[in-house]
């Protein structure tokens, strides 16, 4: 695994993405501009990787992959996990068959659960350091995809785990009550770095994320769709149905065009983070491993133990 992670360099410098991309490289050469929508005439061939953690399902006829997170028992994003995710993305990215990625899953109740408490809680400052890189990792795959990508929300997604969300294109949440999505942070006593909060900000506006991010607040799905942090909300049965309705509307517009258009969208953003990787890592090892925050820690994680008793 480790020497797995040291290959997790960004491959495709997110920096020159939209150079990449209107150079007309390996996205153009072999995959057409405009995209088949999926019907039902199409001939169900599919390919199916699993990891531990991660199950991909690609259907080779449509170009879409449906993403399955599958580590119990909440998807919390340990380093092992991002790491298998990020594997998984990068297999995807490099696949010129796949065109379009569903996010979502197979955990009950739970899209994920955000970053795992536990690897940041009682660990040396260079492990909190690799698992650091790891989340810009995972989140500088997700921003900058060149895929379409779609988070099918089954389920509750708290802070790690709404950014997720957040990373992609398209947010479909299930309408169930019970479930909730925001950036929590500040609930558990830490601070969302700027990243996150960029990526919020650019999803919902500057009142509401200044409001989201201090009140470290979690919206139920249909105040989620009123704030336009999620973009849909559908019956919890229909949420994939959903998801692969939408992956078709978006990968019928010319893919060229698409492509280069998110990436002026989102360009700024990355580069904001990809020039200030080292200090964002140093800045987060010198502040989690301090004894106060990691006080609030255990208490966050003792008020989750009380809450199951
Ligand atoms: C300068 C920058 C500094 C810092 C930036 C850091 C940014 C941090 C981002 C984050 O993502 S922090 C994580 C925030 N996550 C949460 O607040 C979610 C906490 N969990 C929950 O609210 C609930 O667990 C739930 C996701 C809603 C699911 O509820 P459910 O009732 O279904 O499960 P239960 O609570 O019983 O949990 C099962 C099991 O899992 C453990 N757990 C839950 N979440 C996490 C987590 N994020 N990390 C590690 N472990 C987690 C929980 O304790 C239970 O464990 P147990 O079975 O051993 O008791």
């Amino acid at each position: 695994m480790m020497a797995v992670r040291s290959c997790l360099g960004v491959k495709f410098g997110v920096s020159g993405l939209l150079s990449q991309l209107t150079s007309s490289t390996r996205h153009h050469g072999s995959r057409p501009c405009v995209s088949p929508i999926l019907t039902p005439q199409h001939r169900n061939t599919s390919s199916s990787s699993t990891s531990s953690k991660v199950k991909v399902d690609l259907d080779q006829n449509t170009g879409v992959a449906v993403m399955h997170m599958q580590s119990p028992p909440v998807n919390s994003l340990s380093l092992d996990f991002i790491t298998e995710l990020c594997i998984s993305l990068e297999k995807l990215e490099m696949d010129k068959g796949c065109r379009g990625l569903i996010i979502t899953s197979s955990q009950p109740k739970v899209f994920s659960a955000g970053l795992d408490i536990l690897e940041m809680y009682g660990k040396s400052p260079e492990r909190c350091g690799e698992f650091w890189k790891s989340v810009q990792e995972l989140w500088l795959k997700l921003y900058s995809s060149n895929m379409v990508t779609i988070a099918a929300v089954n389920g509750s997604s708290p802070a790690g785990g709404c950014l997720m969300a957040l990373t992609c294109d398209y947010r479909i949440m299930a309408d169930n009550p019970a479930y909730s999505i925001g950036l929590n942070e500040t609930q558990l006593g830490i601070v969302a770095p700027f990243w996150f909060k960029d990526t919020l900000m650019n999803t919902i506006g500057l009142r509401n994320s200044e409001m989201a991010l201090q009140l470290g607040l979690l919206y139920k799905p249909q105040d989620a769709l009123k704030v336009g942090l999620v973009d849909q909300v559908v019956p919890e049965d229909q949420v994939l149905p959903a998801a692969v309705k939408s992956v078709n509307k978006w990968l019928a517009v010319p893919e060229h065009a698409r492509q280069i258009t998110k990436s002026m969208m989102r360009k700024s953003t990355i580069d904001r983070l990809t020039s200030n990787r080292e200090a964002d890592i140093q800045n987060f090892v010198s502040f989690i491993t301090r004894e106060s925050i990691q006080k609030s820690l255990r208490g966050y994680m003792e008020l989750l133990k009380q809450k199951k008793a």
